[in-house]
């Protein structure tokens, strides 16, 4: 569905953010982006629906190459995406409005802005926000109405930058199970995240360091990686003491997404071996 062929990018001359990245990203595939403050991800991002053109190299979706202009109203269409401060994403007054907007610049019907504008709020569950101005909503809600915005005109992709980064623990789980919703419905979605927990939502991770991709494989296998070893890459706790079990004799431990009871059965085995 997107693919990225020797891209490179600096934001001023001589300068690269991005260097030489190659990368596919097939339809349906949910792909987590991590790295290090800095490291280029969301520049990447950036590139997948023509928001940032590169330098070397090109992005295509679905064929169409993003540094031709025409492509763009088509690209964003197939590509949505949501930042980490939906804040800067709201136009309409009233969250109903907001979602409503992409539909009118559409210029669709208004029986089709209604229907549609009402099934995204339900789907997202927050019918009864849509009266409500952005500005009074809590970050999940602000996170899910900006979501409702972008899936209202039905991309096949949708980015989130750093959404959960500003969550408390409720909402964060709230956004996230959405995301697995959506890719369990058939969406390509792409995560950059700085929680590591996170990674193992989706099948694939790609990694970057200094504007290089220094991990693309799967998931489950990332954390066993050089990869980890990258400053700026910090791995969770549990996943390093399902690491440090591993190490010490347990070898079918599943390092990918260690949860504290499998953890604390694996220390049991482990001290009963001994
Ligand atoms: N608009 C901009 N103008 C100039 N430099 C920029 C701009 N946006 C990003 N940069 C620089 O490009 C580099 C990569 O930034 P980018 O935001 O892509 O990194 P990131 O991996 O997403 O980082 P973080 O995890 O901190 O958000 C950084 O050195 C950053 O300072």
């Amino acid at each position: 569905m997107i693919e990225i062929e020797d891209l490179s990018f600096g934001f001023k001359e001589n300068q690269r953010v991005l260097d030489s990245v190659n990368v596919s990203i097939d339809s349906g595939e949910f792909v987590a982006v991590v790295g290090g403050n800095g490291s280029g991800k969301s520049t990447f991002v950036r590139h997948l629906n023509g928001l940032l053109l590169p330098d070397e190299g090109m992005v295509r979706v679905r064929g169409m190459d993003t540094r031709t202009i025409s492509n763009l109203t088509d690209i964003r269409r197939k590509i949505g995406m949501v930042f980490q401060n939906p804040l800067t994403q709201f136009v309409g007054a009233t969250v109903e409005e907001d979602v409503a907007f992409g539909l009118e610049n559409l210029a669709c019907p208004s029986s089709v802005i209604r229907n549609k504008t009402d099934s995204s709020l339900s789907d997202l569950g927050i019918s009864h926000l849509a009266g409500k101005s952005p500005l009074e909503l809590s970050g999940g809600q602000m996170q899910l109405a900006a979501l409702a915005g972008v899936l209202v005109l039905e991309p096949e992709c949708v980015i989130f930058d750093e959404v959960t980064s500003m969550l408390d623990p409720f909402s964060k789980q709230q956004v996230l199970s959405t995301i697995a919703r959506l890719h369990e419905k058939g969406k390509t979605i792409i995560m950059v995240t700085h929680n590591l927990e996170e990674v193992h939502l989706a099948e694939r991770v790609i990694a970057f360091e200094k504007g290089r991709v220094v991990y693309d494989g799967k998931s489950s296998l990332f954390f066993d990686s050089p990869a980890v070893s990258n400053p700026g890459i910090s791995i969770p706790p549990l996943t390093e003491l399902a690491l440090w079990l591993q190490e010490n004799g347990l070898k079918e431990i599943d390092v990918s997404n260690p949860d504290v009871n499998t953890l604390e059965e694996s220390i049991w085995q482990l001290k009963s071996r001994n």
